[in-house]
């Protein structure tokens, strides 16, 4: 039908060309606006380019870029000739459709053809085009009765379905800032841990997935209250109890980059300021170890730092020049937090992580600031089944009720209990690493019971020696009075 109408219209053209050579341009003109209407009338279809490169700076377009993915995905199993794009990091190959090669859509019942073409430039000028090839663009074509579907719902849904696609399909890349020049850096990143793989209490994993995905579902309603549309979390807890792991399971839950903002290397809040522009949408910006990364808490930190100062370790001393180096302030952080985002638009998470919560300034971790505060803690039973299920790969075992009642007696984080879980030869079976824990787990007790009854003895020597120097001082008042 396509190609009928192709003839016919290639007739129409031959004529017009004929009126234009041997016409006087009145006449010309008349018959122009009438050819016009007769290749409406013959040709009911309608067509709309999306080039590959826009603009001023021909840049490429993200129109163009989406309608690729939609029809990779979508319609590429219905196309007769295919493109095999090259590939990195063992990604599967990329099929797409070739160059001149006609594919159609179905969209409400409606029939819709879409092409990919070339420009041929008409001389050789000089190009603006990034690529040596000729730009291509996708032709769009449907009947003119389906104006109204097409463009103001079709559209939209091939625009919005490609930008998912190339958002699912992203490589996340882990970003940190470079202290030589200031700029992000950024390698793949490629973190297995998932939120199936972390060891926590199963409702405690839900209650930061619902959230999660609450927040990226949020778009209209931060538009509505006039916030950036940001979340900020604060993952604090004691060394080895998946922190940084809680973080790489965000990210490859959410498909989010990573910026690990590393701020003893920021010089001023400028730079700060620009190192966070400069942050894509749909990103992940971690500051791990905060207490440690700022003179965050003020006054009562320099003091303490005086003292500091007399100590001659050659680490701590050069952790202290680290920091009073960078002029970046809480106060800047936090205005920046606040204030850039919500003129960036754009969805990003912000985590703060720490070991020491009570330390932290009040300012930093209040309520608005910090939307949710999640307590990394030490390893539980429910944890630990987790583990055993990625470590050993069982569900159930005889010694699993030892263990629970191990877990509920004494405290180890699931670092340790990885590492005790992990099979330390090729001939260790199930059992053995089993065993190892528990023993590890009893040592860890003893050891727990050991201090707390030290510590009661060494209390209860304080309170003997408090009677005795309070008793003495009653005497010595009273053989004063005597005299
Ligand atoms: N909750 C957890 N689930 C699964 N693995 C864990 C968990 N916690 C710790 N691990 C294991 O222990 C290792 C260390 O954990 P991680 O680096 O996440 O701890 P952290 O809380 O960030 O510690 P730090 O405070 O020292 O930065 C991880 O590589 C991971 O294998
Ligand atoms: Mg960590």
């Amino acid at each position: 039908m396509f190609a009928q109408y192709g003839s016919a219209i290639g007739g129409l053209m031959l004529l017009q060309a004929m009126v234009q050579q041997y016409f006087p341009s009145a006449l010309h003109d008349l018959l122009e606006r009438y050819f016009y209407k007769w290749v409406s009338f013959l040709y009911p279809y309608v067509e709309i380019s999306f080039h590959e490169f826009t603009g001023k700076y021909m840049e490429r377009s993200e129109a163009f870029m989406a309608i690729q993915n939609y029809l990779t995905e979508n319609a590429t199993s219905r196309a007769k000739r295919l493109k095999a794009d090259s590939v990195k990091d063992n990604r599967p190959l990329i099929l797409s459709i070739d160059d001149y090669e006609e594919v159609a859509d179905e969209y409400n019942g409606v029939k819709i053809m879409w092409s990919l073409n070339r420009i041929v430039p008409t001389s050789t000028t000089f190009s603006l085009y990034p690529v040596t090839q000729n730009p291509r663009y996708y032709t769009l074509t449907f009947h003119r009765r389906h104006r109204k579907l097409i463009t103001q719902s079709y559209i939209n849904h091939v625009l919005t379905e490609g930008k998912a696609i190339a958002s699912r399909n992203r490589q996340l890349k882990l970003y940190t800032n470079d202290p030589q020049d200031s700029m992000w850096v950024h390698a793949v990143f490629k973190h297995p841990a998932t939120f199936e793989t972390l060891a926590m209490h199963p409702d405690k994993k839900t209650e930061i997935m619902n959230d999660l995905t609450k927040f990226t579902q949020r778009k209209e309603y931060y538009a509505k209250i006039g916030k950036a549309w940001k979340r900020g979390y604060l993952l604090y807890g004691p060394p080895g109890t998946g922190k940084s792991t809680m973080i790489a399971a965000m990210a490859n839950f959410l498909n989010y980059d990573v910026y690990d903002l590393e701020l003893t290397a920021v010089k001023d809040n400028t730079e700060l300021r620009r190192l966070l522009i400069e942050t894509s949408n749909k990103s992940i910006i971690v500051i791990e170890d905060i207490d440690c990364s700022l003179d965050f808490t003020g006054q009562r930190k320099k003091a303490e730092e005086e003292n500091n100062d007399k100590d001659d370790d050659p680490v701590k001393k050069m952790t202290r020049t680290d920091k009073k180096s960078s002029k970046v302030t809480l106060s800047g952080l936090l205005n920046f937090i606040d204030g850039i985002w919500s003129a960036c638009g754009g969805e990003r998470v912000i985590i703060f992580t720490t070991n020491h919560v009570d330390k932290l300034d009040p300012a930093l971790i209040r309520t608005g600031r910090m939307d949710k505060h999640i307590e990394m803690s030490y390893c539980c039973f429910e944890a630990f089944k987790i583990l055993a299920k990625n470590y050993l790969n069982i569900e159930r075992h005889p010694l699993f009720e030892t263990i629970s009642q191990l877990f509920s007696e004494t405290y180890m984080t699931p670092a340790d209990v990885a590492e005790n879980l992990m099979p330390k030869s090729e001939n260790k079976d199930v059992e053995a690493c089993l065993r190892n824990l528990i023993q590890e787990l009893e040592a860890v007790k003893k050891k727990a019971v050991e201090q707390a009854q030290l510590e009661a003895k060494r209390e209860k020597q304080e309170k003997r020696l408090n009677w005795w120097r309070e008793t003495r001082k009653k005497v010595e008042h009273l053989l004063k009075k005597e005299n």
